[in-house]
């Protein structure tokens, strides 16, 4: 077992469970702001960040005022409220938000809201962050107009925030919608600044209009995987490995701590596998269960800290069962149910592993990566057919 087990557990109260979940805005998974009333001081795509914690560099100015890592409107001295809108990288079930205000103290917004809306036909629309407010042409102003007269479904309602000091930045909103979202409006009253707004959940596809003989990438956050645990994520979180395209730096991974109980002179096997004690794992929930024929795991960038060796562990839960494992997070371990997927590999650049180094053939719903003795990797892909059986709606 693992030095820590249920690590993510003892430091996150289980109401914001979800900050395990993916971000389904950032700028990474493709969120994009398509409009904003005003982005003066800022720009609101600084929002969906995800690369760079916001910072705050108390010479940066620029010719507009203060330069500050978010989005910042003005001090509005006509009627209204400023509020922008941010189209998904991934539609899917929203879990959890925070409307992080790091740093904005003195000009944060008071109150926000977010609403949501599903719309897939939504006009492609990407303003640039001018600093007026307003839509450049007839087309775009006719397209925002189009937006704001769709129905929007209240997720937060309007709310005090709390200013931007580093004890009390994190707004969290816990959220139960069960509808799918593609498009988010956050509302600032009336005006300030919010350095990043996180939108935790899961990507939900539609696999009634994929041909059943399609490979594709099972786990990917665009085709609805997601994280449920992991022992450690000290440097990055597990999640980052599901991510889009290969990945962008070290930080774009899943990085765990050095383990402390690594021997002070290491031995390798016949096989060159260390003899380490102590291992890390994280486990993973396929967006669609399936039948693997093919992996990938990549160590791009971790070049002085990628693991010794990986293998992969699979099990195949019912709805039923994933219901007594899964509640909201990876509560307890199916322990006799994971089977070897991978052997233990070494783990040191971009492999590829096909059917004929795979130790399963069956279908499979959930997959426990183990990386001995520590590091970290980027992205691990499962290519594979999904099977008839669907997980539960419910996660
Ligand atoms: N010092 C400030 O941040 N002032 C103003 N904001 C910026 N970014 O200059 C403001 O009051 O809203």
């Amino acid at each position: 077992m693992s030095r820590i087990l249920f690590s993510h557990a003892k430091v996150i109260a289980f109401d914001k469970h979800f900050l395990q979940f993916n971000n389904l805005a950032c700028e990474t998974a493709g969120g994009n702001v398509i409009f904003a009333t005003d982005e003066w001081f800022a720009p609101a795509s600084n929002l969906l960040k995800v690369l760079e914690p916001p910072e705050f560099i108390a010479s940066a100015f620029t010719e507009y005022g203060k330069w500050m890592d978010g989005w910042e409107t003005r001090r509005k001295r006509i009627p209204g409220h400023d509020w922008c809108i941010i189209q998904l990288g991934v539609p899917g079930i929203i879990h959890g938000l925070d409307v992080d205000t790091s740093f904005f103290t003195g000009n944060y917004s008071p109150s926000a809201s977010v609403q949501a809306a599903c719309l897939d036909e939504a006009p492609a629309l990407t303003l640039e962050g001018d600093r007026t407010g307003m839509a450049a042409s007839d087309s775009q102003f006719e397209a925002v107009a189009k937006l704001h007269s769709e129905s929007w479904e209240e997720l937060v309602p309007v709310t005090e925030l709390k200013p931007g000091y580093s004890d009390t930045c994190h707004n969290y909103f816990p959220i139960n919608y069960p509808s799918r979202v593609t498009h988010l409006r956050l509302n600032m009253y009336p005006d300030g600044g919010i350095a990043r707004l996180k939108v935790y959940g899961v990507g939900q596809k539609d696999w009634s209009a994929l041909p059943t003989q399609d490979q594709l990438d099972l786990v990917a956050l665009v085709n609805g995987g997601v994280c449920l645990g992991y022992s450690d994520a000290h440097f990055g979180h597990p999640r980052n490995m599901i991510g889009l395209g290969r990945s962008a730096n070290m930080g774009d991974g899943w990085e765990t701590a050095r383990r402390l109980d690594r021997p002070k002179n290491l031995q390798v096997d016949g096989k060159g596998i260390l003899q380490v004690p102590g291992y890390e794992w994280a486990v993973l929930r396929l967006g669609h269960p399936g039948v693997i024929s093919q992996i990938e795991i990549d160590t791009n960038h971790f070049k002085g800290n990628f693991p010794d060796s990986c293998k992969i562990e699979a099990c195949h839960l019912t709805p039923e069962e994933e219901g007594k494992y899964v509640s909201g997070r990876w509560s307890s371990d199916p322990g006799n149910k994971w089977r070897v997927l991978l052997q233990p590999q070494k783990a040191h650049h971009r492999h590829f592993y096909s059917c004929d180094s795979l130790a399963l053939s069956g279908p499979v719903s959930h997959v426990r990566l183990v990386i001995a003795p520590d590091g970290g990797v980027s992205r691990l892909r499962l290519w594979g057919r999904p099977t008839s059986t669907r997980h539960s709606s419910k996660l």
